[in-house]
Parts: C-alpha cells; sequence; structure tokens
C-alpha cells in the first residue's frame, strides 16, 4: 500500500490528542533533524524571489537572476506572478472548504489506484519506513483531459470543479511563461523546451498539515525529498510559515511571502538541463498552532517518450537517457526506499 486511508483514530490525533500516535513519530535523521536550521533573518537575506513582470519585460538582470535561483538553489518565491486574483482567492476558499468538510464527506473521494499512480484523498506516499506524514492531501489529475477521474473531484461544494479548472489553467499558462524565461537563461529556443511539456500530466495537491499542539517537532507535514516531476508551483493558502529548503547541507525555512508562489525544479528539469539547474530538497514542518493549507501543482514532462537531458545542453551527457515508463517505476521505488532517484541516473 503506497498510500493510506486518513481513518476516524488520524482524524482524531490531528484534532489535538495529547498522544501522538507512533506511526506519526518520525526519527530525527529520516525527518532531516540533523542539519542545521538557518536563522530566520538570514534566510530571508539569501532566499532568492524573483519579479514576474520583469521577467516578462525580458529584463536581462531578471532572467540572471532566475538562472542562479534555478542552478544555486532549485527553488524560487514568484511575486507580481500575474495569475488572476480571483481565481486565486476562489481556488484558496474552496480548498479551506473542502478541508472543513466532515472525514466521511472526504473520504467520498478517497484514494483510488490510477493507471500511472494514485489520485484522491488521503495521507501523502508511504514510504518503507512505515511512517505517516502529519497531513490530508486531495491528488487531482487536472491535464488533460483524459488524465481526470471526475468521481474525485468534489461535488459537495459548489465552486469547487469551476474554481480548480481555472487554477489549472492559468498553472498552465504561468509555466509556459517560465519556461521561456528558462530558455533564454539556458540559452535554448523556447519551443526545445516547451515541446517537452506539451500535452504532459499536470496534477494539483491539495495539502493541509493540522497544527500539532504537543508534539510538533516530533511530527512531520512532508519529510525531505525532491519533486520527482518537471516544475511545481505551490501557492500558501494561509500565512502559516512551515516550509523549509535545503542548501549547501542547512535548512533555510522559507517565508510566507503573501501575493507570491514558490517555484521548484523538479528531477525531470534538472536531467533534461543536463544538471544546469538542481531539483531542491525540501522538507515541510508543522506548526504548533497553526493550521498550514497549500496548493501544490505538479507539471511532467519529458523529451520524446524518455527521461534524458536536452541534445542542446548535452555536449557530454551527465546523466542516462531512460524510458519515461521506467522512470516512473523507478520513482516508486525511490520513493518508498527514500532514495534519490536523480542520484541513480547521474553518469
Ligand atoms: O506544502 C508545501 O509547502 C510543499 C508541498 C510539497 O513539497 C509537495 O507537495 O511536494
Ligand atoms: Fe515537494
Amino acid at each position: 500500500m503506497l498510500r493510506d486511508e486518513i481513518t476516524d483514530a488520524t482524524a482524531a490525533a490531528f484534532a489535538g490528542s495529547t498522544v501522538i500516535p507512533d506511526r506519526y513519530v518520525w526519527p530525527d535523521e529520516t525527518a532531516g533533524r540533523g542539519s542545521t536550521v538557518v536563522g530566520d533573518e538570514e534566510s530571508l537575506k539569501l532566499i532568492p524571489v524573483l519579479d514576474m513582470a520583469s521577467l516578462l519585460d525580458g529584463s536581462p538582470e531578471e532572467i540572471a537572476k532566475l538562472g542562479a535561483a534555478c542552478r544555486d538553489w532549485g527553488f524560487f518565491q514568484l511575486r507580481n506572478h500575474g495569475v488572476d486574483e480571483t481565481v486565486v482567492e476562489r481556488v484558496k476558499d474552496s480548498t479551506r472548504e473542502f478541508f472543513r468538510l466532515p472525514l466521511e464527506k472526504k473520504k467520498a473521494v478517497g484514494i483510488v489506484k490510477a493507471e500511472d499512480g494514485f489520485q484522491g484523498f488521503g495521507h501523502h506516499f508511504n514510504t518503507s519506513t512505515g511512517k505517516l506524514d502529519w497531513a490530508e492531501s486531495l491528488l487531482l489529475g487536472t491535464q488533460p483531459m483524459g488524465h481526470r477521474n471526475m468521481d474525485l473531484w468534489p461535488t459537495e461544494l459548489p465552486t469547487f470543479r469551476d474554481g480548480v479548472e481555472k487554477y489549472s489553467l492559468e498553472m498552465t499558462k504561468l509555466k509556459s511563461l517560465l519556461m521561456a524565461s528558462m530558455a533564454i537563461d539556458l540559452g535554448i529556443k523556447p519551443e526545445t523546451l516547451l515541446d517537452t511539456v506539451q500535452g504532459k500530466i499536470q496534477n494539483i495537491v491539495f495539502h493541509h498539515y493540522p497544527p500539532c499542539r504537543h508534539n510538533a517537532d516530533k511530527v512531520i507535514g512532508i519529510p525531505p525529498h525532491t519533486d520527482g516531476l518537471f516544475l511545481t508551483i505551490v501557492l500558501e493558502v494561509d500565512a502559516t510559515p512551515g516550509l523549509q529548503v535545503s542548501n549547501g547541507g542547512r535548512w533555510f525555512p522559507v517565508r510566507p511571502l503573501p501575493g507570491s508562489l514558490t517555484v521548484f525544479v523538479g528531477d525531470i528539469l534538472e536531467v533534461l538541463t543536463n544538471g544546469r539547474y538542481k531539483s531542491v530538497e525540501h522538507r515541510v514542518l508543522v506548526d504548533a498552532e497553526r493550521d498550514r493549507t497549500t496548493i501544490a501543482t505538479f507539471q511532467d514532462a519529458c523529451v520524446a517518450g524518455m527521461v534524458k537531458p536536452l541534445p542542446e545542453l548535452a555536449e557530454v551527457a551527465r546523466y542516462i537517457s531512460i524510458e519515461k515508463h521506467d522512470y516512473v517505476h523507478r520513482q516508486f521505488q525511490a520513493l518508498t526506499e527514500r532514495a534519490n532517484i536523480v542520484d541513480s541516473l547521474k553518469i
């Protein structure tokens, strides 16, 4: 079982029991507690923040900043993102409403196995440690149409479906605009990069990390991981901190920046760019007092059915070429074993 259901006992623990069930208590090592956490002030000074309006203007300084963020961090915060504010507010409202539903209503759209993994409401991936994340999530395939399982799109809430549909289209647009700027930085034709995502899958995952009043330092929202697809764009529904990114062996707390989005380089983007861009390890800690709710949009990509460096960027290929199908298989394996898939592809 790669994903667990949210049970009544889980819901009771999330709701504030003083005793944390053992499956939610993570060893320090797998939770990444062994590494230094950088202070808020230093983190704020160093974490890259980009301006979408300047990228769209073609500002060479901003494009250089984007390149540096993708190379040195594999991550950035994005302000002036240009996504329709009404669409953002509506998808945030729908997400809050969904997680407020009684458990049995959420379980009506519970996890089901899909051709390429899982969709629906439940826990994150369950790894070989057997431990569970302190979070409930709803994973929906959103693009292309054939990837959707409409049985899992809640009908309980009148605006949910329309809100997610519109947000999904906005994310498709924004991803393409970001890729056009990345292509300039990489010195390749925009179409070369855009072709890799054409018709590929987009998933949207809604996460809710309940507060953990008594033992927030024993549980984990999401353990250290890199994102397995091409690019991830995260919208924070509230201003609760918790996200940390790894750089130089230290954890940098990412302060929520109202009105911004957070962008992660995924493993496939690292491979496609032949290692110029780096996928970033990150984790989510749980707050003792406040809920954290986020909406993560994942974009998939491949090069003519393969995960491999783009020929334009591979004078000397630093990663093996692998069929997309085999990549997905390896990725499940890596997730289960908590191994790093990108390392296993390096030549
Ligand atoms: O909720 C967040 O801030 C990050 C989510 C995330 O890392 C993921 O879904 O892979
Ligand atoms: Fe992630």
